[in-house]
């Protein structure tokens, strides 16, 4: 049988926490290569009327103007030349629209472009709303994966119990990449890969189905639920030529971000990726035929989440990644700015990593985790061994950095790694590529050789999806 013809021209995105990245891929005799890519930070964070200091919402505008910028950024010539779009996107979150005017197609720079119109503010993964206590007063979804705060189904039932009316005028959801998906091919009904709907909760990923029986039994409004489909599928076609990408392109059934940034470097089974972005995870692949069991353990801090092909990952998913680096980073400038002085942001990255370069014998310990961590909300971050020599700005970031790259792989231990046959560690993310005290923190804990990936992994790895379909 003939197989499908190698698409000429490929578009992968990643719409991330803090920036949306493209890159175009072309095929080459070895495989597929970056031709150009572009990232823009959404600047999306907004406050949330319904959850207050609890919730963590973003501008759904902002996004797609990000969105927008990037595409714009990137050469004409090579778009008109796109025949597939792959997409990924922050896993977990939720955003609710009205299938019949999900957004506005206008015409902008570089051809028709969408913009939102009838679309709530995307909840994130980060979002804090549901507390241990509430989840615990759900029913007990038939899932391996624990129920967290940030995932999809939890968020709506937050509001179906604190604040029905939000609800009411919207008639369909997904996260933030299913929406642009649905957008981009006029979906009426979204449709959503697993590896999204296992990261919403209330899905059984053996027999990739919704828990609809428990979920329309407590009146949870299931007609929200997208339709599911396998990574690597097709959704649809783009409907409108759309910055210069002719009409009729195929675009593929968004995909998890993490997910796309192992696929875009995972080479060998006995390879293990690290990824930083404003998250941190540390991952390795399950032998093939691995399923994972019927129900988890909420005191552990691996799950398994579904890769391709019906495989799965194991992922050590901290919550405490490059967003502990933005949060000191934004403190600082609030102090300065506090102390009569203004310093910009990326001018802080710069300095406060080029003092910890200086310092790596600090003592300082820090255990970074501000956001808590899914198995262990409560227990927040906390330092010790301060010392009257270890207080410089130095001190403190090699410590925090440090104290990152600790947490992480006390999910999941360097001794599991070994246990498993890992032989080399794959560094991905832009908070990794852009910190080289982190690197050096990664190498410092990992008795295997560290190899780096570059810094638009997650939009590589969704491109290269769409590649490789059979
Ligand atoms: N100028 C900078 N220098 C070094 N690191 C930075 C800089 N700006 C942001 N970062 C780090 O990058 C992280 C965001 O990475 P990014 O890849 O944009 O995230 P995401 O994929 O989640 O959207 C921030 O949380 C921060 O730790
Ligand atoms: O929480 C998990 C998986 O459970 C994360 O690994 C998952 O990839 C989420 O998408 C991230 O938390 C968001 O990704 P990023 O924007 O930090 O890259």
């Amino acid at each position: 049988m003939a197989g499908r013809p190698t698409p000429a021209c490929v578009l992968g995105i990643d719409l991330g926490t803090t920036s949306v990245k493209a890159a175009l891929l072309v095929g080459a005799e070895q495989g597929q290569v970056v031709a150009e890519s572009c990232s823009r930070e959404t600047q999306a964070h907004t406050s949330s009327l319904e959850a207050g200091p609890q919730g963590m919402e973003q501008n759904v505008r902002r996004i797609i103007r990000a969105l927008n910028e990037c595409l714009a950024a990137l050469p004409q010539q090579q778009l008109q030349k796109v025949t597939h779009i792959g997409i990924s996107g922050q896993m977990h979150g939720i955003v609710f629209w009205k299938k019949d005017n999900g957004c506005k197609w206008t015409e902008c720079g570089t051809g028709p472009a969408f913009e939102p119109e009838e679309v709530s503010h995307l909840i994130t993964w980060q979002d804090g709303r549901c507390s241990p206590t509430f989840l615990s007063s759900l029913p007990l979804p038939q899932s391996h994966i624990s129920l967290a705060t940030g995932f999809g189904c939890a968020t709506v039932y937050w509001y179906l119990k604190k604040s029905p009316d939000f609800l009411k005028p919207y008639d369909a959801a997904g996260t933030i990449h299913d929406y642009v998906v649905a957008m981009l091919c006029d979906l009426k009904k979204p449709v959503m890969s697993v590896q999204n709907a296992a990261s919403w909760g209330y899905f059984n990923s053996r027999n990739k189905s919704w828990n609809t029986d428990i979920l329309k039994k407590s009146g949870f409004p299931v007609h929200l639920l997208p339709e599911v489909g396998d990574p690597g599928g097709i959704a649809g076609s783009t409907i409108c030529a759309w910055h210069g990408i002719p009409k009729g392109a195929k675009v593929g059934i968004a995909l998890g971000d993490f997910q796309c940034s192992v696929y875009s470097c995972l080479t060998e089974r006995t390879d293990a990726v690290l990824n930083i972005s404003t998250s941190a995870q540390l991952t390795i692949s399950m032998p093939l035929g691995f399923q994972p069991p019927e129900t988890p353990d909420p005191s552990s801090a691996v799950t398994y989440f579904p890769y391709f092909n019906g495989d799965y990952l194991a992922v050590a998913a901290s919550l405490n990644g490059g967003n502990v680096l933005a949060t000191f980073v934004d403190m600082v400038a609030r102090w300065t700015e506090e102390l009569g002085l203004q310093v910009q942001e990326p001018a802080i990255y710069t300095k406060i990593i080029k003092a910890a370069l200086a310092q790596n014998d600090s003592k300082l310990s820090i255990h970074p985790t501000i956001f808590g961590e899914r198995h262990l909300p409560e227990q927040l971050a906390s330092v010790t061994n301060i010392a009257v020599s270890d207080l410089s700005l130095g001190h403190v970031t090699r410590a925090l950095c440090r104290g990152i790259v600790e947490n992480l792989c006390s999910m999941l231990p360097v001794q599991r790694l070994m246990e498993t046959g890992v032989r080399r560690v794959l560094g991905s993310g832009s908070a990794l590529a852009r910190n080289e005290v982190l690197r050096q923190e990664v190498e410092r804990i990992f008795p295997f050789p560290v190899v780096y990936g570059k810094d638009v992994d997650a939009a590589v790895g969704a491109a290269m999806v769409m590649f490789h379909r059979k």
